[in-house]
């Protein structure tokens, strides 16, 4: 009820509906490239999902980004200075398993079909996890995700080489596959119009780094946020049947970190995934994510099936 009154005071809230109303005043037609590349993502993943919430999202994201063009340019002819552009960044927050990367790519598809921001990248906040050798030398080998795992102080440096506009700007490599950090492996950001980082912590402050001796927030870097909001009951459904996902695949492999995982019968299996979720991501959840949702421009909330339900804007 309290959590209600907050979103009602601090947010327009849109059903499904109302939502897909939004963009029937603006024409956006999907080029057939463009289609190809949304089916070729996920074989569960909807175009009906694009065409009613995520069309909507890009047309309002595309608002956003030219008004802060805009005001750059009014505040730069005001200063009598000129810097050129540097990225726009949109951040996408949410549970494990919540669908993050696969939202990421659903708005990369849809941003880069207008000239002004054409090229869009993306980077998973993965990759400024500690390698596994500084977590388990840390005793956190457990808690993967969770705050104290992530290498705050070089998210900030990246972030900040971001927002200076710096030519290429790399970030470490992170493998599900090996489940650490890549050796000698990075990617290259090279100053796209539009950065967007997804990761379950980039709406957290670091006040719990003792590594870093200033309180910055990723978030001060980030000019629009998206929390990707669902139960927990439907999360664990989620993270259980990527982990069947994965099983048969990646896991599979015999240089896959988890490939003991894909030599066990499946209910044992499941059995794990159930546990990881309440020890690891159920826990990190509660603790460290749910609570910095009120902090999002955006908050969508998934149903059952991955299908958006409701769409709340700050005002
Ligand atoms: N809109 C969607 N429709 C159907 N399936 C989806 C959708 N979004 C995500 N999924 C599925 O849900 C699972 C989790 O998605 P994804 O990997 O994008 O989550 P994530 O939040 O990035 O996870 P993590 O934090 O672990 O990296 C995947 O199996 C993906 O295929
Ligand atoms: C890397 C993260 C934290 C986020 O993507 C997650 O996928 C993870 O590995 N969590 C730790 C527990 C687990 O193995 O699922």
């Amino acid at each position: 009820m309290k959590q209600d009154k907050l979103f009602t005071e601090q947010y327009v809230q849109f059903n499904r509906q109302q939502w897909y109303e939004l963009s029937h005043s603006i024409p956006f037609t999907l080029t057939e490239e463009q289609i190809a590349n949304l089916k070729s993502m996920n074989k569960d993943f909807s175009l009906e999902e694009v065409a009613k919430i995520y069309i909507p999202i890009s047309l309002l994201l595309n608002i956003y980004f030219n008004s802060d063009v805009k005001r750059q340019v009014v505040v730069q002819n005001f200063l009598g200075i000129h810097n050129s552009h540097v990225p726009y960044i949109i951040g996408i927050a949410g549970s494990v398993a919540v669908g993050k990367s696969t939202a990421a790519q659903v708005l990369q598809v849809l941003l880069s079909h207008w000239t002004e921001h054409s090229k869009v990248q993306i980077l998973t906040t993965d990759c400024f996890l500690h390698t596994n050798k500084v977590l388990q030398h840390r005793g956190l080998m457990h808690k993967k995700g969770f705050p104290q795992s992530y290498d705050t102080h070089n998210m900030i440096r990246f972030l900040s080489e971001i927002k200076s506009g710096t030519p290429e700007v790399i970030a470490p490599l992170y493998s599900h596959f090996i489940y650490d950090i890549v050796p000698n492996s990075y990617k290259i950001i090279q100053k796209p119009d539009i950065l967007i980082l997804e990761g379950l912590n980039i709406l957290q402050s670091s006040i719990h780094d003792l590594h870093t001796s200033y309180p910055v927030f990723a978030s001060d870097f980030l000019d629009f946020s998206i929390y990707i909001d669902a139960s927990e009951e439907l999360l664990q459904g989620w993270y259980i049947k990527r982990f069947l996902k994965f099983r048969a695949r990646e896991f599979s492999h015999p240089n896959s970190y988890f490939n003991y995982y894909s030599q066990i019968p499946e209910a044992k299996a499941i059995e794990i995934a159930i546990n990881i979720w309440k020890k690891i991501n159920g826990l990190n959840l509660k603790q460290n994510i749910l609570p910095t949702r009120k902090r999002a421009s955006l908050i969508i909330t998934k149903g059952k099936n991955h299908v958006i339900e409701q769409v709340r804007l700050r005002r």
